[in-house]
């Protein structure tokens, strides 16, 4: 990772390509409660949007809805021109949407090497068993090219040190960047953040920090970022959303929304 060379593929303001993700109207209800309500958002290529609000003001619902896990009651998904708003979770991690949890997912028996290569392995599935079990010399390539990609991934996040060591006993920290290299390892192109920097240290918020604006930079990644850390979402996002009982309360640049009245008498504080 080059930051120098990531800077100068988009420079900061840029407004990115044209929109990868669409909401219009996007409404979720649970009995009685409305969760999310007629959330209207553009996700431009190549930008981040950071999601924030208040505890229970919606933001994970929206990610469920956008990553399939959820449905919405109403309104509409639309990615890269398709209407997805009734696909599932894993048509969509196909389609290229990934995301990460406020809980982590790592397999806890399984090495850090192992568990970023699951996604990949997931990906090519059933493909070239017969040429696998034969040890025919493109599958060995194949296999030879994911685990070099892994090895790439597990060093971008700070993971080296501890590539052949089992999930179940590495820190929170360790294990928070390791949710999040499974979540790059098969490039996205756009990924779902749900609070990245709980249970980071101040040096692994930086290296998150770093990666994700190299990977954005170099137009890799699309995201939307949820996070309760502000200077954290403040510092990475091209826009952000204030989300306040279900709905958008605000939307602007990072500057627009701090000094927002209602933003602070929201959410932010003095
Ligand atoms: N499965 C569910 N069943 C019923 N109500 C739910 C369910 N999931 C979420 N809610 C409600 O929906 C609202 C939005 O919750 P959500 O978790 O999306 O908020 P959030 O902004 O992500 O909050 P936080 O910052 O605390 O994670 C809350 O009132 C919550 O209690």
């Amino acid at each position: 990772m080059n930051l120098a060379q990531a800077a100068q593929a988009r420079p900061p303001g840029d407004p990115g390509g044209e929109n990868v993700l669409r909401l219009a109207d996007v409404t979720v209800r649970f009995g009685g409660i409305t969760a999310v309500d007629a959330v209207t958002l553009d996700v431009p290529g190549g930008q981040v949007v950071g999601l924030i609000g208040p505890n229970g003001a919606g933001k994970t619902t929206l990610l469920d809805s956008v990553s399939g896990l959820r449905t919405p009651t109403e309104g509409r998904i639309v990615l890269d021109g398709a209407d997805v708003t009734a696909r599932t979770a894993s048509w969509l991690s196909r389609h290229g949407i990934r995301r990460t949890f406020q809980r982590h997912q790592a397999f806890g028996w399984l090495t850090v090497r192992q568990n970023v290569l699951v996604p990949l392995e997931w990906r090519t599935r059933g493909r070239g068993l017969l040429g696998d079990l034969l040890g025919l010399p493109h599958r060995r390539r194949e296999t030879e090219a994911l685990l070099q990609r892994v090895d790439e991934v597990v060093e971008l996040c700070g993971l080296s040190d501890v590539r052949d060591v089992s999930a179940a006993t590495l820190p929170i920290g360790r294990l928070r960047l390791l949710e999040f290299a499974r979540a790059i390892v098969d490039s996205p192109r756009l990924l779902l953040l749900d609070e990245p920097t709980s249970g980071l240290g101040q040096r692994e918020t930086e290296l998150l920090r770093e990666v994700l604006l190299g990977l954005v930079r170099r137009h890799e990644l699309t995201v939307i970022l949820v996070e309760h850390d502000v200077d954290f979402v403040m510092g990475l996002a091209d826009r952000v959303v204030c989300l306040v009982q279900g709905a958008v309360l605000a939307d602007g640049t990072p500057a627009e929304i701090r000094r927002n009245p209602e933003v602070i008498a929201a959410y932010l504080g003095n």
